[in-house]
């Protein structure tokens, strides 16, 4: 990586930009102007381009204690992940914001399931089990409010042959909303 500050910065502006995008409510003479100016951005940036948006691999991330996700990814959240033993966790303190709503003012179901997923997975990693979702089984609880602190939460719950299973949950303000079971199944690559 470049230049891990020069390229936060740049992330964390991307995820403030797409969230003005989403909300704003300038006139059309503004938003021309606005696209044309993210056209030059752009052109700016793809001077030299990579194939992939960097990210570690979860191979590379076997036995990591802590990992993280999605750091350069504008477009999906960043959970930074800590594993101790059987157990997995990721804080996200400021909650997310109404570019993830579902219901009115609430988190939509799916991205919780992302969050879920990206942790239980990545904790049979980080036990060297490489391994894709087969299934995976959710129950909403209680509804995700937005701008409210969330925690991520996984256990490795049973080791089999080539099925791992991993359950999870999305902790929200103190309270779990979502609860997980998923079926992980080793692959070889
Ligand atoms: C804004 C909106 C956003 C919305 C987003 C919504 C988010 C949702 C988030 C989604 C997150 C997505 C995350 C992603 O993107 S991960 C990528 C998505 N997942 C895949 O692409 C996986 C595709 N499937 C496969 O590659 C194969 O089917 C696999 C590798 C899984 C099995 O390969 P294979 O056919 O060779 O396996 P096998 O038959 O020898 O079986 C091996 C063992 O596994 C057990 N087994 C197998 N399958 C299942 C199953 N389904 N439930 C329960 N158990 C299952 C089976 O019983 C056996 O167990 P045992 O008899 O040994 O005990």
């Amino acid at each position: 990586m470049e230049n891990d500050d020069a390229r936060a910065r740049l992330v964390e502006a991307g995820r403030a930009l797409v969230d003005a995008i989403g909300r704003t409510g300038v006139d059309d003479a503004a938003l021309t102007e606005a696209a044309d100016r993210l056209r030059s951005v752009e052109a700016l940036l793809r001077a030299i381009e990579h194939e992939r948006v960097p990210r570690i691999t979860y191979d590379d991330a076997v036995g990591m204690e802590a990992y993280s996700w999605q750091r350069w990814n504008v477009v999906l959240p960043h959970l930074e992940m800590r594993f101790d033993g059987i157990k997995g966790s990721a804080e996200l303190p400021e909650g997310l914001n109404e570019l993830y709503e579902g219901p009115t003012g609430l988190l939509h179901g799916g991205i919780s399931v992302v969050l879920i997923d990206a942790l239980v997975t990545s904790l049979a990693q980080f036990h060297g089990l490489r391994n894709v979702t087969a299934g995976l089984t959710i129950n909403f609880r209680k509804p995700t409010l937005l701008h409210t602190p969330l925690t991520v939460e996984a256990v490795l719950e049973e080791v089999h042959d080539r099925k791992v299973i991993v359950s999870g949950s999305l902790v929200s303000d103190g309270k779990t909303t979502v609860e997980a079971t998923a079926v992980l199944v080793r692959v070889e690559r």
